[in-house]
């Protein structure tokens, strides 16, 4: 054998082995289709020798009703000279066990520039597929599990950008789960709405640590809504670099809150303030007078008498009539007073700012407005109707409660000295100067 003989079976040999290492499935097919080489991996696959191989075709190895792309492609190659890379789903006739490749089919050609034949590398890519089928499936359970959830949930990096959305979150800001990802809030919502957001996101990416805590946001229909949010911190390589939040919507719940603190603070039949808020607010009120160094007065009054108009007309009638005390004393006070029902037919104005002459002049007009207020009960008969006043100013060390049971007593003193009219102290020394 000569040297060149020599070297051609020694480059032979090389590039054997060379293909039995490339890790993909090497082979070779002449035009009608049969195999005129295989790599070691395919003779493995096909459990013959190289010699077993040769001239054999696909219809010897796979189940071709099953495995229509072998078909598909080796024609696109052998009859059109088409280079082809496509996934190939192939079935074993012997064990009827499906696999998927990714094919690249190359043709053969003479020197004349004819088809001569293909050649092939297959990689099995079976187990990526499986695996990215189960990701999709375990995915899109994921999805349903979270869209079906009746909160916001979301996931954002540590420049507040969205790394995911579920569909409620998405649907918040205007924006598809697909388009949400990668934007801020600042980029969906007003500057104002997003720094809102952006205390509790701030707090759990700067300190690392769970945030819970309720957040406010004014919707695309400019109600404000009520969140209750709970924000935890994700590291990776020992620093937080996101967060995973979900947000309950609770704003029925703060609507229901506050209506029953409304409630609360309310009496039902007047709509003023209530025994209990007016003696809150009054505490406040001459908290501030005093800081401030002015005077609050305490205003009691009664309705004279009630017990015969409820006796006379019915307790309907009555309740009428309170309402009514209350409507013509409003028009007589500041909107900054505060005015509360205490008492079944009693009530309380804390009048605030004020001077003796100024809280008298309220207690007249309030007076008066009883004294006029028209309540009828049916062909023109009208309820005559009076109510009392007492009347204390507070000083600089006076209790609320001290100065209740001097505005009191002189309610009492105006009961006393006949009813329909305004009692106070100084009136009673006789050094009123008003
Ligand atoms: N209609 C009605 N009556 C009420 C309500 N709360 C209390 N009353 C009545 O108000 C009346 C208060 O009467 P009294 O406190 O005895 O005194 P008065 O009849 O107003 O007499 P003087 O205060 O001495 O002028 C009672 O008859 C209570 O039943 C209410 O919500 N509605």
């Amino acid at each position: 054998m000569d040297s060149s003989a020599e070297a051609l079976i020694a480059q032979v040999t090389q590039l054997h082995a060379t293909l039995n290492q490339v890790g993909a499935y090497v082979f070779t097919k002449d035009l009608q289709g049969r195999y005129t080489y295989g790599n070691q991996m395919v003779c493995e696959l096909f459990a013959c020798s190289l010699q077993e191989l040769v001239g054999r075709s696909a219809a010897d190895f796979f189940d071709l009703s099953a495995s229509i792309q072998i078909q598909l492609s080796d024609q696109r190659v052998l009859q059109q000279g088409q280079r082809v890379e496509m996934e190939e789903v192939n079935v074993f006739s012997h064990s009827g066990e499906e696999r998927v490749y990714w094919s690249v089919k190359q043709p053969l050609f003479d020197a004349a520039g004819a088809v001569v034949g293909m050649c092939g590398v297959s990689t099995d890519i079976t187990e990526r597929r499986r695996l990215e089928t189960q990701l999709r499936e375990q995915k899109r359970l994921l999805d349903t599990v979270l869209n079906s959830l009746d909160a916001l949930v979301y996931m954002k990096d540590h420049q507040r950008r969205y790394l995911y959305a579920n569909a409620n979150a998405a649907q918040l800001f205007g924006q598809t789960q697909a388009s949400i990802v990668g934007k801020s809030d600042a980029e969906m919502i007003p500057q104002t709405e997003a720094d809102r957001f952006g205390i509790m996101d701030q707090r759990v990416l700067g300190s690392g640590e769970k945030s819970i805590g309720e957040e406010t946001f004014v919707d695309v229909n400019g109600v404000d809504r009520h969140y209750w949010s709970i924000k935890v911190p994700i590291e990776s390589h020992g620093h937080v670099d996101a967060y995973v939040g979900i947000s309950t919507d609770i704003t029925e719940v703060v609507q229901l809150k506050e209506k029953f603190r409304d409630l609360a603070n309310t009496d039902a039949l007047t709509g003023i303030l209530s025994r209990r808020c007016l003696l809150e607010r009054a505490e406040h009120e001459l908290k501030r007078a005093r800081r401030a160094g002015a005077q609050v007065a305490i205003i009691a009054f009664d309705i004279d008498k009630f017990k015969l108009v409820n006796d006379g007309y019915g307790h309907a009638v009555g309740d009428r009539a309170i309402i009514s005390v209350v409507e013509a004393c409003k028009q007589g006070l500041r909107g900054t007073d505060l005015f509360g029902r205490i008492g079944g037919d009693e009530f309380v104005v804390v009048a605030v700012d004020t001077d003796l002459a100024g809280a008298v002049a309220a207690a007249e007009r309030m007076r008066l407005g009883v004294f006029n207020a028209v309540i009828s009960v049916g062909s023109g008969q009208r309820v005559p109707i009076s109510s009392s006043f007492g009347l204390a100013l507070s000083d600089l060390d006076t209790s609320l409660d001290e100065l209740l049971s001097r505005a009191d007593a002189m309610l009492y003193e105006a009961k006393q000295r006949g009813r329909n009219q305004v009692c106070y102290p100084e009136l009673l020394d006789g050094a009123d100067s008003l």
